[in-house]
């Protein structure tokens, strides 16, 4: 069973990921930020380093899901490869800091790995209003992150709910985390797990 966790920047996936991974005995699969040799060189020149650091990803998440699969254990995943592929790429594009050879390069690889894999049997969409993600960024405190910018974010948002619009790939849990507070409070921890309760019924 693979269950995933999509969202932007600053969302809250990999909290909600441990603490669902935990709750249900599931296994983390983790975003490996410390690891990824790009993420730092891009928030300092994203037109220089967009291509570099796209294919890492999609490199690193295509293993992922390949993993995912053979293990045949339920996997909890903190993003997925289609935000790398249907947002953040095109995005990047979209802005400018992509050229245009080099994002047709990245969807034609792209369109190859997708006919070798199969979307989550449950997608949990964690939606944040803009405001949200920046406190939640400058909360952690990364240095790299400091150079986000607004416009950066809100054009993220505008992909991701795009997306999740069309998104009929699977079951689709939305929950909007604007007012909620997983890390403090148990009681909303548990309204998010009952509403997973209820999606998941039937998968196992
Ligand atoms: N395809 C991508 N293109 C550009 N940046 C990406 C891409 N995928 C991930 N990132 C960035 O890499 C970093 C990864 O951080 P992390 O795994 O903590 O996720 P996050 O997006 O900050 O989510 P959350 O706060 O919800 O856990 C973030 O700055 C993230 O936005």
């Amino acid at each position: 069973m693979h269950i995933a966790l999509a969202g932007n920047i600053g969302a809250g996936k990999t909290t909600l990921t441990r603490l669902l991974a935990k709750h249900y005995g599931w296994k983390p699969h983790y975003e490996d930020v410390d690891e990824n040799p790009y993420l730092n060189d891009f928030y300092e020149d994203m037109q220089r380093w967009s291509f570099n650091l796209q294919i890492y990803f999609l490199n690193s998440r295509f293993n992922q899901v390949i993993d995912i699969k053979k293990s045949g254990e339920t996997v909890i995943q903190d993003r997925t490869i289609f935000e790398d592929a249907e947002i953040f790429a095109p995005n990047l594009h979209a802005m400018g800091l992509m050229s245009t050879r080099d994002f047709n390069n990245y969807t034609t690889l792209f369109q190859l790995m997708s006919k070798l894999i199969k979307a989550p049997d449950l997608l949990i969409y964690l939606r944040a209003s803009v405001p949200t993600l920046v406190n939640q960024i400058q909360q952690r405190g990364r240095d790299y992150e400091n150079s986000i910018r607004l416009d950066y974010l809100k054009q993220l948002n505008e992909r991701y709910e795009a997306w999740i619009n069309r998104y009929k790939e699977g079951k689709l849990l939305i929950i909007n985390v604007d007012k909620i507070d997983i890390t403090n409070s148990p009681e909303d921890l548990s309204t998010v797990i009952d509403k997973i309760d209820a999606q998941i019924h039937g998968l196992f």
